[in-house]
């Protein structure tokens, strides 16, 4: 295994309950035309220390407008118009990322936060070498010769197991395989030892043995380098092989959050148990005559964000819906410590 400290670079504190990053009621709303889209509204996320959370939910829920707006990263059309981002910096002083200036946020992305996407190639430019990229993002962050910074990118290609590293460095892009290219963008994040780190859908493009050994890498990554990840999928099967905590987001909300473990043994939204409900499993997937059960997919479809119900969002498709669900949008409601859920029955699910 190659290891470039035995030591965790951001040490995980005593405390497991230290917190990297808060979300607290954020709203990111996009303006097309007259119309109002609700990406988000109203998300409350907790990514502890060391650990992962995973975000969850179908396509459209609002997952990446939540990252991009950590990130402050949105289109024009977007505007973050309420909630707090406390995220706790280098130095140990907190900041809001709601508020912070643009100076800040360039320190922080990049430097503190630092992105891996689904296409490597947003992150790469075809036109510079791999260790070019990630030499320039070294040097853009930290003040260190242009020497010190390319030994720095080999000892990253070799973090991240790419064979011959030195090589390696003078390569294009393209000549790289997907899932090598995965790994330099990976590298390339990590190059600065980022706090937190945002994987959006890092492994969906990928087929899965190398899906899974990208997820292994990260696993790894983390436990030497002592850092966050918050981690997009739509995939409950990558969520229990990576995460410590779950948000399932459902219409731009999140509707329950959860350690891991409890989630999938007790979900307390009826949303979660449609999704668990899904995933296939040969064992559970047969009859006792050993003939295939059909899965049971969630019936109907996630509410359009610029005409979102009055009541909870998931009321249409929901199999425990009374009156109140129509009217009265649900909070989130803590069931136990670290688990909250946003629903009416939720002692019923
Ligand atoms: N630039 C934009 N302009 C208008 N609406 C947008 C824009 N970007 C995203 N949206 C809308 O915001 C909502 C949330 O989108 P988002 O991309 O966050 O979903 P997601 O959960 O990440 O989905 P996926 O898994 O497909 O990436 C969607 O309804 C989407 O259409």
């Amino acid at each position: 295994m190659t290891q470039m400290n035995a030591e965790p670079m951001n040490p995980v504190p005593a405390s497991s309950d230290a917190v990297t990053l808060k979300v607290t009621g954020l709203r990111t709303h996009f303006r097309i035309g007259s119309t109002i889209a609700k990406a988000v509204d109203d998300v409350d996320l907790t990514v502890r220390q060391g650990k992962t959370l995973a975000v969850v939910g179908e396509s459209g829920s609002g997952k990446s407008v939540t990252s991009l707006s950590i990130m402050r990263l949105l289109a024009p059309s977007a505007r973050i118009v309420d909630g707090t981002m406390t995220f706790k910096r280098r130095d140990g002083s907190v900041v809001d990322l709601a508020r912070a200036n643009n100076r800040v946020m360039r320190k922080i992305r990049g430097g503190e936060i630092a992105m891996i996407f689904q296409e490597p190639m947003t992150s790469l430019n075809p036109l510079y070498t791999v260790g070019d990229q990630i030499i320039e993002m070294i040097r853009l962050h930290e003040t260190i010769s242009r020497a010190d910074a390319r030994s720095r990118a080999r000892r990253m290609l070799e973090l991240v197991e790419i064979a011959s590293p030195e090589q390696r460095l003078d390569d294009y892009p393209h000549s790289m395989s997907g899932g090598m290219r995965q790994r330099v963008m990976i590298a390339l994040a990590l190059a600065c030892d980022p706090f937190l780190l945002i994987a959006d859908e890092p492994t969906t493009a990928l087929d899965v043995t190398i899906q899974a050994q990208i997820l292994e890498l990260l696993r790894r990554l983390q436990h030497e380098m002592g850092m966050s990840i918050l981690f997009v999928t739509h995939n409950l099967g990558v969520v229990a092989e990576i995460a410590d905590d779950v948000a399932v987001m459902y219409a731009g909300k999140v509707v329950e959050q959860a350690p891991v473990r409890s989630l999938f043994k007790m979900p307390r939204h009826p949303y979660t148990k449609g999704l668990i409900a899904c995933i296939p499993d040969p064992a559970r997937d047969r009859d006792e005559t050993g003939r295939r059960r059909l899965l049971s997919p969630i019936p109907g479809s996630v509410p359009s964000v610029t005409n979102l119900p009055r009541g909870c969002a998931y009321a249409d498709r929901c199999p425990l819906t009374v009156d109140r669900c129509r009217v009265e949008s649900p909070p989130l409601i803590a069931v136990e410590t670290l688990h909250s859920t946003r629903c009416w029955r939720h002692e019923d699910v």
